[in-house]
């Protein structure tokens, strides 16, 4: 069957009367929810992964993101129905496919862009791609990248873009933890597509499994734009932040008093200062601009270099804490609240938690690190010693994600346990929490509170 050249109804009908066979590269956090949406809505789905774990566990209908909601019961309904095979040939997967949607890592940071697990994805394609079929990256990249693909489709398959087959960008706008939901139903789909007979169809099918629809820009690049433009908006905001809170401790003001009034103001949207900054996204964008323009990024630069020196502000500020009932930082024993970069999800990629835990460990520190989401195991194979549940004896809590379960601790308890009763609170979660009062407590942009019996 030819995509390239279908109409949005003809396309969304393919899709929703079982005609369309779909590939998707790369079936983890984001793919293979995207691959079971597909298949949820009547396409024949191949879902490449180069994991071949990953793959036998598809196939056998085993989860492997279990912590997504919906992805279970869609992985069940796949594998029964037949609408999905998980294989690691992706020239084969190609060769059967009228859309071919790629969805592997693209990494990022000071060192430079890893584009090679991407490249590899691209070489299959290239060497499966069938006539009429219509290729999309749907990970994040640096704009430019999709369009720098096509001489090597076009030289391998022999075809030429455009005509013999559709190439476009149609970025994943998805969060850890509601992955489906934000697929199917959270923000417009943003496509930008080499021309009308690519975009077309592509509305179509993105329209039959968005609620909120599509928003077609004017070329590939645009469309590759707007979500590292978005994922920088948010890091550099992140970062004034973050400035405006080591400006706060300065004016001995509460940071987080002051934005909230500010943002009172429809002109005012002041991010959250924190411990730093983690994640696939923010953070990781900044250096795709950061790496192709170093002449004109200067404020992303500062920005990163803020956010990554967070994690020292909080060891700082322990620091501090512990001199007020002074206690040296070596041997002191501190409990970091949280593994993950993001509170309510079990992920840990570019986490500040690890240059924190490292630096107090460097400082001679005995930490214990509690995350209800990583078992004991789990901590110990990042290096880390697990929490032992007791907190008789324990010198601070540093919090550094803001995970639900942690708001669920009795401070009270906590404070008879607690050899010197410090809260460091890289998130601001217990601000206002029954007890806090009793604590000496500092969190980015604010006084350090000491009560009287400890002054
Ligand atoms: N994770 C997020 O929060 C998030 C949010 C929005 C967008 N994204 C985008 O989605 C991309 C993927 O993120 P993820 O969280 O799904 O990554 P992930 O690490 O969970 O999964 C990537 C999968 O791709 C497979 N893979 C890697 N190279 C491959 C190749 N050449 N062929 C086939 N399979 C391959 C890996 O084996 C792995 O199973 C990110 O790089 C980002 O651009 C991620
Ligand atoms: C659709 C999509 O692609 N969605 C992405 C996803 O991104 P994400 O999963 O990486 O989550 P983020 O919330 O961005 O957090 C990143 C890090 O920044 C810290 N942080 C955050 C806000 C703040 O004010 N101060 C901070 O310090 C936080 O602790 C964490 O370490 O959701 C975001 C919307 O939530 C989107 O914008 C982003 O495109």
């Amino acid at each position: 069957m030819v995509l390239l050249g279908k109409s949005r109804n003809e396309a969304s009908n393919l899709l929703l009367n079982g005609e369309l066979t779909v590939s998707v590269f790369g079936l983890g956090k984001m793919g293979l929810p995207l691959a079971l949406v597909f298949a949820s809505k009547g396409a024949k789905v191949y879902g490449v992964d180069l994991n071949e774990n990953v793959v036998e566990m598809v196939n056998r209908g085993e989860n492997p993101i279990s912590f997504e909601p919906g992805v279970g019961e869609l992985l069940e309904k796949a594998v029964k129905e037949k609408r999905l095979t998980a294989v690691t040939d992706g020239a084969l997967a190609s060769s059967k496919s009228d859309l071919i949607v790629l969805l592997v890592p693209v990494y990022a940071n000071a060192k430079g862009i890893r584009m090679e697990l991407m490249e590899k994805a691209i070489d299959e394609v290239s060497n499966g791609i069938r006539k009429g079929a219509i290729v999309v990256t749907e990970t994040t990249l640096p704009p430019g990248t999709t369009e720098s693909f096509i001489p090597k489709i076009e030289n391998v398959s022999g075809f030429k873009a455009g005509i013999d087959f559709g190439i476009a960008h149609a970025p994943e706008r998805t969060m850890s933890g509601r992955v489906i939901k934000d697929i199917t139903e959270s923000y417009p789909k943003i496509i930008g597509a080499i021309n009308e007979a690519t975009l077309e169809p592509l509305i179509g099918i993105y329209s039959a499994i968005n609620k909120k629809g599509v928003v077609p820009v004017s070329s590939i690049r645009v469309a590759e734009a707007v979500k590292v433009f978005e994922g920088v908006y948010r890091d550099v905001n992140i970062a004034l932040a973050n400035e405006l809170a080591l400006i706060s401790e300065r004016l001995g003001i509460n940071v987080n008093e002051a934005i909230d009034s500010a943002n009172t103001q429809p002109y005012s949207h002041i991010h959250r200062p924190g411990a730093g900054v983690g994640g696939h996204c923010i953070g990781v964008y900044t250096w795709f601009l950061i790496h192709s323009f170093p002449e004109l990024s200067k404020i992303m630069k500062i920005a990163r270099e803020t956010n990554d020196s967070m994690p020292l502000h909080i060891v700082e500020l322990t620091v501090k804490a512990l001199n007020l009932v002074r206690k040296p930082v070596n041997g002191a024993r501190i409990i970091v609240f949280g593994l993950s970069y993001r509170g309510g999800i079990k992920e840990t990629i570019n986490s500040p938690s690890f240059p924190l835990i490292n630096e107090f460990l460097k400082w001679g520190a005995n930490v214990e690190v509690y995350d209800p989401y990583f078992s004991n195991e789990e901590i110990m194979s990042y290096g880390f010693k697990p929490f032992n549940g007791n907190f008789e004896g324990a010198d601070a809590v540093v919090v550094v994600t803001d995970h639900p379960q942690f708001k669920e601790v009795d401070l009270r308890d906590l404070k008879d346990k607690m050899a010197t009763p410090i809260i460091i609170d890289g998130r601001y979660i217990y601000a206002t929490a029954k007890g806090i009062e009793n604590f000496i407590y500092a969190s980015p942009g604010i006084q350090i509170r000491c009560p009287k019996s400890f002054q």
